[in-house]
């Protein structure tokens, strides 16, 4: 038996671990929390009768109230005016007084303070690594307690993370020796499942499948897996490790389970990547998005410039806001193919225009993707109903036009409110519980009504022959059930889709973009190989449109985004839940040479885990000098064969992987390489502190200086964004 000392945090298992625990300010003085205490004590109980979790060392992980709400809103600036020098120079002294304190480790202090407890919500994530490397468990796994029926895996290994998320190790029970045709496997986009089966002696039972399966009454027949085969093949579920989502993207692939998620994930790959002249709207989109950054960034100085503003200083902007809009109208027209612009230029063009002109020259000067690729497969009649509806469409235009700014509040805000619910005491209580009392709820529910009204609005006003129109008359996507913020036009499904899509396509890429801009902002070396190498391919014109076929003559480009998804994964955790016990070979080098030292460690079935994508991305045994910004390991063989990481599958997985892997990644992947290369290709961009910096700094500081210390940290949310929004200069190319 244990005794916990109710005065400090919980830690338990004394023999087991290392004194480790996370501490917050929250008092366990209501109720609601002394109830959870008590689950714990009983949890705890069990733990020790039932023998150890997993052989993992064990923590009592205690839920934290957290405040999602905290001034880290990346919609704004930094407080620093980068135009007014004393502050900046006062920022830049005060920056390298905190950071001499512990000379001559200036590099290392710089480490430190990357990954310091500084903000509670990023703390989380960024504290995860070292926790992590204290605690060694097999695979530098550990396991968590949090209430009754939770229990936690927190893994950051290849080994254990690739059999969780695919299942690997399936093939030898069920002994089919290939990709059954149809299968999870077809949707996941899985491949070398056979060598992984190989690597793996893995015992996965089918004890408690079913528990994984049990399901709300109103989806239960829908949810539950069809076939045997499947459940077989599925080492691990989102349900219900995904339910906080669902006031958020509700039923759609994203959080859909069972036989309900495979056929809306075969539908959404069907219309949305299967879809006619993908390929080519894809390249035309993402050329009109940084199109739409160039064209933020001249109206941001516009503005400047009617301020007032000295105009020989190159300004400070934060490119955040910017690259969300753009990356919105990208994905917006994408899947509903109706042509809008949402640059912040355009509409402040737009004001004051008369509506009825703006529909004509919307219309008719527009080079809708549409007209350039999917006329041949929409019929005349339609196309005429569409002109004769046209003040109509310019209408609907104008509303989600004019929701934009507010729509993107949301979505940066819901990010933060579903992470915290998930961090809370509400996480372990009944949803209704949480419907009923909890303030989070309504904050939540405000905030959802702007994305849902977008979100209808894209369906209604998405043409024929559109992701969203295709997706509309699939029976996946054909349910009216429960329609809180749904039009009588518009189905449940089709509408919890199109929020999904919206979120996923647009976050995600600005974000990596953002993280991307960051890092080249700190490296100006590496920037300046990655633009020869654009202008080398692309020649002299800066404005020229950039196709798949020449990102895929720049190497070093790509090795940039790879690195830069490395070290900023944008999902830094993925959750699943285990709906068999999943046993795995215990790494020799934790085994150590004990002979009574068990050979295998058992994850049980109905534990949550978790998947530190981002401590995976830095383990220290994976990748070689981890925290380094190096794009020249992807390319150098040198450098690339000091790199476990890059031979061992699972151990890179920016868009995770297995069946639930990124549906969006062929997409993904050009998006973000063809509008990189264009503002690269346009722009030299500038982290505006190194400049400041430089003009303070005394010659014996350059010696230890990394720029590693000016990285930005991460604002908490279920992916995450650079906090408090990247302010850069942006220096037109000559
Ligand atoms: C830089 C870009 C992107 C990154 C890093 C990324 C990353 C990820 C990750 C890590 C997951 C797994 C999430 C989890 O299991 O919790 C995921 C799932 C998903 N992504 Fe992406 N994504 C990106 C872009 C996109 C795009 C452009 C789309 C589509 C328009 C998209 C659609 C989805 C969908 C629908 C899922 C859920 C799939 C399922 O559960 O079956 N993503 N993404």
């Amino acid at each position: 038996m244990i005794t916990l000392n109710l005065s400090s945090d919980f830690n338990c298992r004394p023999n087991l671990l290392q004194n480790i625990s996370e501490t917050d300010n929250s008092s366990l003085t209501s109720p609601i929390m002394s109830l959870h205490l008590f689950s714990l004590l009983i949890r705890q109980n069990r733990w020790i009768l039932e023998g150890e979790l997993c052989n993992l060392p064990t923590v009592v992980w205690r839920p934290r109230f957290v405040n999602y709400c905290a001034q880290d809103d990346v919609m704004c600036e930094d407080e620093l005016d980068w135009d007014d020098d004393d502050s900046v120079t006062g920022w830049a002294r005060n920056f390298l007084n905190e950071s001499r304190l512990n000379r001559p480790n200036f590099q290392s202090n710089c480490i430190a303070a990357e990954i310091s407890n500084k903000k509670m919500g990023s703390s989380s994530i960024t504290n995860i690594l070292p926790r992590m490397e204290r605690l060694n468990g097999p695979y530098g796994m550990y396991a968590t307690v949090y209430g009754v029926q939770t229990k936690v895996i927190h893994v950051a290994h290849p080994v254990p993370a690739r059999a969780i998320l695919t299942g690997a190790g399936v093939l030898e029970i069920g002994g089919t020796g290939g990709i059954p045709e149809g299968s999870f496997w077809d949707y996941g986009g899985f491949p070398c499942l056979q060598s992984i089966g190989r690597i793996f002696r893995m015992r996965m039972t089918d004890r408690n499948h079913t528990d994984a399966f049990v399901t709300s009454k109103k989806m239960s027949m829908k949810r539950r897996m069809s076939s045997s085969s499947q459940r077989m093949l599925t080492g691990s579920t989102k349900y219900p490790a995904y339910d906080h989502f669902k006031n958020f993207s509700g039923d759609g692939v994203f959080t859909a389970d069972g036989s309900d998620w495979k056929a809306k994930r075969a539908s959404v790959i069907h219309c949305l990547l299967r879809s006619a002249n993908m390929d080519d709207l894809l390249e035309i989109e993402a050329n009109r998005a940084a199109d739409s950054f160039v064209s933020e960034v001249a109206n941001a100085l516009e503005i400047r410039k009617s301020r007032g503003k000295d105009e020989k200083k190159t300004p400070v902007l934060n490119v955040v806001p910017m690259l969300q809009r753009s990356t919105i109208g990208l994905i917006y027209r994408l899947i509903t193919h109706n042509n809008v612009d949402f640059s912040s230029a355009t509409t402040a063009r737009d004001k004051g225009r008369d509506c009825a002109e703006r529909a004509e020259s919307s219309s008719l000067k527009s080079s809708s993707p549409r007209s350039s690729a999917d006329l041949a497969s929409i019929n005349l009649e339609e196309v005429s109903s569409e002109y004769s509806s046209r003040s109509k469409y310019s209408e609907q235009e104008e509303q989600i036009k004019s929701l934009l700014p507010t729509y993107l509040q949301s979505v940066t805000r819901i990010r933060m409110i579903v992470l915290a619910q998930s961090r809370s005491i509400w996480y372990l209580l009944p949803r209704w519980l949480y419907r009923a009392f909890s303030p989070m709820y309504r904050d939540e529910e405000r905030t959802m009504a702007p994305i849902r009204k977008f979100a209808q609005l894209a369906c209604e006003n998405a043409l024929a022959g559109s992701p969203l129109a295709l997706l509309s008359l699939r029976d996946s996507h054909s349910s009216y059930a429960g329609g809180r913020g749904t039009s009588t036009k518009v189905s449940k499904d089709l509408l919890d889709e199109a929020i999904t899509l919206l979120f996923a396509g647009q976050d995600t890429s600005a974000a990596t973009l953002s993280w991307t801009l960051h890092l080249l902002s700190l490296h100006p070396d590496k920037q300046e190989r990655a633009f020869m190498e654009i202008r080398s391919v692309i020649g002299e014109v800066k404005t020229k449109t950039i196709s798949k076929n020449m990102i895929s003559r720049m190497p070093y480009l790509d090795a940039v985004i790879k690195e830069s998804m490395r070290l900023y994964p944008v999902a830094p955790f993925i959750v699943r839940k285990l709906t068999t016990e999943i046993t795995i070979p215990i790494d020799e080098e934790f085994a150590g040479s004990r002979k009574d030292a068990k050979k295998t460690i058992s994850m049980p079935a109905s534990t949550f885990a978790c998947i530190w994508i981002y401590a995976l991305h830095r383990n220290i045994k994976l990748w070689d000098r981890p925290d380094e910004f190096l794009p020249e390991r992807w390319i150098d063989p040198k450098l690339r064969s000091r790199d476990l990481g890059q031979e061992e599958y699972g151990a890179y997985m920016p868009f995770a992987i297995g069946p639930r892997n990124c549906l969006g990644q062929p997409m993904a992947q050009v998006i973000l390489r063809i509008v990189l290369a264009r503002i690269l290709s346009k722009y030299m961009v500038l982290d505006p502190r190194i400049e400041a910096l430089r003009k303070v700094i005394k010659e014996e500081d350059k010696v230890g200086f990394s720029p590693i210390g000016l990285r930005k940290d991460m604002q908490a949310g279920f992916t995450v964004l650079p906090s408090n929004g990247l302010n850069l200069q942006l220096m037109e190319r000559t």
